[in-house]
């Protein structure tokens, strides 16, 4: 799986709480790649040795059938675990993919992960197949765990029974490669920016996020949890919005405002909101090599809700951060200014 979401920006964007995208380092995988073997073919080994069971299994294969007449039924033998097979299970580093033969993640000296096949191990050292049909021989510790195709493109990450970086990055990919470039990963939503237009917005979609006829992972999602627990615990709510220059964040920010203003509105005010946005970008945007609109500020966004749960005003602070830390602030209410 060449390039995994090389070119795509994130962004991380969660309620209530400190969210920190975070860009896993590579690790040493890959820089163990040695060797190329040609016939690993003699290597094969479908029985193994290591596993627990494969010695009950074993036992059972000379059992009789239920209906068998005339044959004696003689007691299975239990497995016995001698003092140093047990001690020789638990001292036994090799790791689980090469010991259970079977997918793993490789990383390759360009830094790409490609999902392999273990075909054998021997000692410290596994047998890769690589989907091109490469057979490469690596230390195995250096593989990463694959996980079962039934989780290919789970809507939370805390789902998958092994996360790490090649898992999660494969399974955004999975999803961003049909248009659901939102996942969850526990309370955080990770947003892949499509850089198209996808159908995901929409009245259509505020309403069936709004009364939960949809489940999918989503800014809606977000944004409706934020306005519930608000109204329901009468507690302040804050969405975070994290990523780096042309990641979405000002599209996110946009999407969970359209939503705010579709739950909240009424008054007209949410109009005014919305329309701050096209007047700061005019003064607070630039052309970067990121990002052809790339906001040149921090921005800190208030929207305030009467106790009928309807939009009453907002506040919005720009920050930028120089030598000398500056706070600009835009009074929104009572919005003479625009
Ligand atoms: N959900 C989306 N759907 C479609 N296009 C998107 C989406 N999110 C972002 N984009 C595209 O990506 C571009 C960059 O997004 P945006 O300006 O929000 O990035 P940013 O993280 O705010 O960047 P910066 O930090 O430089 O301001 C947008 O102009 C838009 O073309």
């Amino acid at each position: 799986m060449p390039d995994l979401l090389e070119e795509h920006e994130s962004v991380t964007l969660g309620s209530s709480n400190a969210i920190a995208s975070s860009s896993p380092e590579n690790g040493a995988l890959g820089r163990e790649l040695s060797e190329e073997v040609q016939d690993p073919a003699g290597d094969m080994d479908l029985f193994d040795e290591d596993s627990p069971y494969s010695e009950i299994t074993r036992s059972l294969e000379g059992r009789p059938s239920i209906g068998d007449e005339g044959i004696e039924s003689v007691p299975l033998p239990l497995p016995s675990i001698s003092q140093s097979s047990s001690e020789n299970r638990w001292s036994d580093t090799t790791p689980y993919p090469s010991k259970k033969k079977i997918h793993s993640w490789i990383q390759l000296p360009n830094g790409n992960w490609e999902l392999g096949k273990i075909i054998s191990t021997s000692g410290t050292e596994s047998v890769i197949l690589l989907p091109d049909g490469k057979v490469l021989k690596v230390k195995a510790e250096s593989l990463v765990p694959a996980n079962p195709d039934i989780l290919d493109g789970v809507d939370d990450l805390m789902q998958l029974s092994y996360l790490n970086e090649p898992s999660v990055l494969y399974n955004l990919q999975y999803r961003y490669n049909q248009d659901m470039i939102y996942t969850k990963a526990g309370p955080v939503l990770v947003a892949i920016n499509p850089f198209k237009k996808v159908p995901l917005y929409g009245n259509d979609y505020i309403q069936a996020y709004k009364c939960k006829a949809i489940e999918s992972p989503h800014v809606y999602a977000i944004t409706d949890t934020a306005i519930r627990e608000m109204k329901r615990d009468e507690v302040n709510q804050s969405i975070i919005i994290s990523g780096e220059s042309g990641a979405g964040k000002t599209e996110t920010a946009k999407i969970a405002m359209q939503y705010l203003a579709a739950l909240g509105g009424g008054s007209g005010i949410e109009y005014e909101i919305l329309k701050t946005n096209p007047i700061l970008e005019a003064f607070g945007n630039a052309k970067t090599l990121r990002n052809d609109n790339s906001s040149r500020f921090g921005k800190l966004i208030e929207i305030h809700f009467s106790e009928t749960g309807k939009i009453s005003g907002a506040n919005i602070q720009t920050c930028k951060f120089t030598a000398e830390f500056v706070v600009k602030t835009i009074s929104l209410i009572p919005f003479e200014v625009f």
